[in-house]
């Protein structure tokens, strides 16, 4: 049997913009490239579920984009069970392509956009299911539909069938897009802020839907979210993980209580700070703990750890040298941060700390926790 995970996520960058040729690469000139993501690498096993959280900008639906096929990624690749996704179209391996994109599926923030205001709502989900489960009938698929939007709660499910979008609630349209990828049956589906868009009472009853379906259908979920304590919610309650991403680069990934109760990270620590629910479980400090400095320019990202300019532990070793990902020693095997500092690494220790004054800058889109 195969122990490649689901999906791996090897290596992985995605630049936009710029003259970033071959030749320019080779001469260091990449002015004006955004390094939306930048040598990630990430698995996600079957029936598992990943929390990506970080400030807007930090390249979270970029890679999400990319780990789904729909974002071609600079370089690096993206396997799925072991077969490269970008390479199916082209050189077709044991999976067919097909087979590779119905399973990688994904749910949209803003659900009301992504449906056809002209027709009803069976309307809207029949053709991916006639493209993509040509097998089934009119019959069928209708009463498959029926059965899905029943499953999420949208009953009488014939009613929510001839309804058109503009007779929905905000929450039931998300309900609808969920059903529109989980008639697919996905293997993986990414949720890109999916609840962001709902108040905080909806919010909780669509992530707990999102946790029904996962578990009902063993689907793995990528959850993309800036918000600490809705990743908190996702991650926890299905025993996953939480990713912390930082201008392109992931700082930080574990279990999620590990990631709240014991966060190994600078970045992560003051992502937590500035939660309100969460900043309290960790020894509360009135300040935050970040450097006064504006958060720095994706085109033009600082050298060594990305985060060294806010950073209140950097080091002048952390101005030259970038730290990998690599496993913390404690209770879980699946911490891993990117710190020379929570590595105590000794070419850290032994160099000289950052003279800059710290002072106060709050991250500006800490957000309410939903919970
Ligand atoms: N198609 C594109 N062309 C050029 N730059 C892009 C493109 N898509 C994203 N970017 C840039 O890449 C960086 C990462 O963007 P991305 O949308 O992945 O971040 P994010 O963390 O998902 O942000 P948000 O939470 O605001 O959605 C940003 O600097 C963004 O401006």
């Amino acid at each position: 049997m195969s122990t490649d995970p689901l999906l791996r996520v090897d290596d992985l960058s995605v630049h936009f913009g710029g003259n970033e040729g071959i030749l320019d690469r080779f001469l260091g000139d990449d002015k004006g490239v955004v390094r939306a993501v930048d040598d990630v690498s990430l698995d996600i096993g079957e029936n598992d579920v990943v929390a990506l959280v970080g400030e807007s900008g930090c390249g979270k639906t970029t890679l999400g984009k990319a780990m789904i096929g729909l974002q071609r990624p600079t370089s690096g690749t993206v396997s799925f069970r072991g077969q490269d996704i970008w390479k199916s179209d082209l050189e077709p391996g044991d999976i067919p392509y097909k087979e590779i994109r119905k399973s990688l599926q994904m749910v949209h923030q803003d659900a009301g956009n992504s449906l056809d205001p002209n027709r009803t709502i069976f309307k809207n989900l029949n053709p991916a299911l006639k493209k993509w489960r040509p097998e089934l009938n009119l019959v069928e698929r209708r009463e498959l539909v029926h059965q899905m939007l029943d499953t999420v709660g949208l009953t009488p499910a014939d009613d929510y069938a001839s309804r058109y979008p503009h007779q929905l609630s905000g929450g039931e349209a998300q309900r609808t897009v969920i059903v529109r990828s989980m008639l697919l049956e996905p293997d993986l589906i990414l949720a890109d802020e999916a609840v962001s868009a709902l108040d905080v009472s909806l919010r909780v009853n669509l992530m707990d839907l999102l946790l029904e379906l996962q578990e009902m259908f063993s689907t793995s979920f990528v959850f993309i979210s800036h918000n600490m304590a809705n990743a908190r919610y996702l991650a926890g309650r299905a025993d996953g993980r939480i990713a912390v991403m930082y201008l392109g680069r992931i700082v930080e990934i574990g279990p999620a209580d590990e990631i709240i109760k014991n966060p190994q990270h600078p970045y992560t620590k003051s992502l937590l700070w500035a939660t309100s629910g969460l900043s309290e479980i960790n020894d509360p400090i009135e300040t935050p703990p970040v450097r006064k400095i504006d958060i720095p320019d994706p085109e033009n990202p600082p050298s060594g750890c990305r985060f060294h300019t806010r950073c209140p532990e950097a080091r002048e070793y952390c101005t030259s040298n970038t730290p990998d990902l690599s496993g913390m020693s404690g209770p879980s095997d699946r911490h891993e941060a990117a710190c020379f500092d929570a590595h105590d690494r000794i070419d850290y220790r032994n160099s000289e700390p950052l003279s800059d004054d710290l002072d106060i800058d709050v991250a500006d889109d800490a957000e309410q926790p939903a919970d």
